[in-house]
């Protein structure tokens, strides 16, 4: 069966409110009709809470040219009727599949070849109908980017996790009742929720995840999962050559895990101790072993990728959803495994020391765990925080994994910048035995190089929306109800607002580069709005401890094949990355 890709949320791209203040130079293409609905009081909430919990993340100051977009802008007059729009020629039933699978630039695993093709051929705003869809536009204009979320700010419908949806509200695939059925109560949480109930969970997690402070109290375990991750690479790389073996890429997929664990479950999981010592998580009470949960952690993803894909579980229970389900019992069902659950045993052992720090009625303690905070918050159940504790392990290991792989391998390619990124740290932090917050918020450089890596080698497949009202997006009428993709691959690599849009440029996003992007709403990695990447902050701590301490201690070589981005739920790497890290001085 060949695959064909969908919008997972992780794949799916950010900044708050940099970009409304950023984007102030630039020419306002039209002006979208916001869908602030009347009658929902909650979504009004939105704007403030996205206002004030504004990504801190990239500074605008540091961030974006000033100069105006010099694109083709509005178009003037009527808009034209969506059944205008080109694309590849559509078949009754079978849509545009034929055209599709006969192209020579389709590949399953690297669609965005295809889309490429597609816009080459029909233009910059295209229409794919596939059957059992309505149809599909594509924009590759960075001002219909920006209307589109504008467009979509106050419900920002995104579809997509219908399977994870599937297990987490009909009682799984097999038809059978399980633990988790009484646990989810028909709710599905944040990854796969729309509308109120989506709103409903999202504004509670919302200021506690992108908090700083409750997130800087994590970073003295990220970092020490960062050292250990050093300690890894010289348990595992080759004595000799310093080459690290195909495996690699698993092993970022345990620094992944290990490191979100930190946070998300409170507790160290074990995943990076070296073979002969692997046993149970630290305080884990016996909950499942840390090689068990790697496997299960990554059965969950690569079953997501395939339900998300290949949706023939909507008529009978598939391979791909039974193994879906499997994989979700493990981190929600205590009867099922003899180990509980691990982030079931997280929840109560958080439980039993919040009881009894506890002061008053429904409040956290002030130095309370992400756990508790999340626990003691009025609105949220102890359901809602398990869901959405799986929603951050089902969208927070590929991202990053994927995301520090990539920026490897662009510093191996490139050694002159991995140099300026080494001297940075080296001037700018050393090797301290503890980072401290303010060690994150000095290295310009580094951060440039994180971003454009993610522009060359992005993560997120693409931002998807469902309209909520008629949009007129490229100068034509798009209808509401229709699902509009903005594919990351081919906003990032334009050339008109890159400037040299196939090398990579950490300078690029330094204040007063001639290359730097000449649009914002062309550059959006964890995406804009209200349902921006919620686990931003958790992801940059986790990166920045990991680059400084890497490339503090070492330099980094790659010698093979060259890596290009295949889609799984986000972009992955295409081989093994089989780096060589050889000690720095
Ligand atoms: C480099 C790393 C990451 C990138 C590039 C990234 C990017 C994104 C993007 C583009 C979206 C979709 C936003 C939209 O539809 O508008 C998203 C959603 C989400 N991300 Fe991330 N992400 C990253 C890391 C993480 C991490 C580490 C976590 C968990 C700790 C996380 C949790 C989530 C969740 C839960 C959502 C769904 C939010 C919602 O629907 O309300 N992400 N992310």
């Amino acid at each position: 069966m060949r695959r064909w890709v969908s919008f997972a949320p992780c794949c799916v791209a950010g900044r708050g409110m940099v970009f409304l203040r950023g984007v102030s130079s630039c020419p306002r293409p039209r002006q979208p009709q916001l869908d602030r609905p009347m009658d929902a009081p909650a979504y009004l909430e939105a704007y403030e809470l996205m206002e004030e919990n504004a990504d801190v993340i990239f500074e605008p100051k540091d961030m974006m040219s000033e100069r105006a977009y010099e694109g083709t802008g509005g178009l003037a007059g009527q808009p034209r009727p969506a059944s205008h729009l080109p694309g590849p020629r559509a078949w009754p039933i079978v849509g545009c599949l034929p055209y599709m699978l006969r192209h020579p630039a389709f590949d399953p695993d690297r669609v965005y070849l295809f889309w490429q093709a597609v816009r080459e051929e029909f233009g910059p705003i295209f229409r794919k109908d596939m059957p059992g869809h309505r149809p599909l536009v594509f924009i590759t204009q960075p001002e219909d980017v920006e209307t589109l979320l504008r467009a979509t700010l106050y419900n920002p419908l995104r579809p997509g996790m219908a399977s994870l949806k599937h297990v987490r509200r009909d009682g799984g695939a097999d038809g059978k009742h399980h633990a988790h059925d009484c646990l989810f109560q028909g709710r599905a949480g944040i990854l796969a929720e729309q509308g109120q109930e989506w709103w409903r969970v999202r504004r509670a997690v919302q200021r506690p995840l992108t908090a700083s402070p409750l997130v800087a109290r994590y970073l003295a375990q990220m970092d020490a999962v960062a050292k250990d991750f050093v300690a890894r690479i010289r348990h595992v790389r080759d004595q000799q050559t310093g080459e690290v073996p195909d495996t690699f890429n698993t092993e970022l997929y345990k620094w992944s895990l290990e490191s979100l664990g930190t946070i998300a479950l409170d507790r160290r999981l074990g995943c990076l101790q070296q073979e002969g010592q692997i046993g149970g998580g630290e305080g884990d009470g016996g909950v499942l072993q840390p090689l068990h949960l790697i496997h299960a952690a990554k059965q969950l993803l690569r079953a997501l990728h395939e339900t998300e894909n290949v949706k023939l579980w909507q008529y009978f229970p598939t391979d791909s959803i039974m193994r879906l389900q499997e994989a979700h019992q493990v981190f929600t069902e205590t009867d099922v495994l003899p180990p509980p659950s691990v982030a079931l045993e997280a929840i109560r052992a958080t439980e039993k020391q919040e009881t009894t720090q506890r002061q008053g009625q429904g409040v956290a303690a002030p130095d309370a765990s992400l756990l508790g905070t999340l626990l003691a918050m009025p609105g949220l159940s102890r359901e809602d925080v398990l869901t959405f504790i799986l929603d951050l392990i089902a969208t927070g290991i590929d991202t990053t994994s994927h995301a520090v792989g990539n920026l490897l391998y662009l510093l191996a390619r490139h050694p002159h910048v991995q140099q300026r990124v080494q001297d940075e740290v080296t001037r700018e932090v050393g090797r301290p035995e503890h980072l401290r917050p303010e060690h994150l918020v000095t290295l310009p450089y580094t951060k440039a190089v994180f971003r454009e890596s993610l522009r060359l080698m992005p993560v997120n497949v693409g931002l998807v929306r469902t309209l909520t009202h008629d949009t007129v997006l490229g100068g034509y009428l798009v209808p509401r109800g229709w699902q509009v993709v903005a594919p990351t691959m081919l906003l990032h690599h334009r050339e008109d607002v890159f400037p040299r849009a196939k090398e990579f440029l950490p300078e690029r996003f330094l204040r007063g580069s001639p290359w730097a992007p000449r649009h914002n709403f062309a550059f959006l990695p964890f995406s804009y709005g209200t349902r921006m990447c919620i686990g931003r902050k958790i992801a940059y701590q986790e990166i920045f401890c990991f680059l400084i301490r890497v490339l503090g201690e070492m330099h980094v070589q790659y010698t093979h094949e060259d890596v290009h981005l295949v889609n799984r739920l986000s972009y992955g790497p295409s081989c093994p990355l089989r780096f060589t890290f050889t000690d720095r001085p």
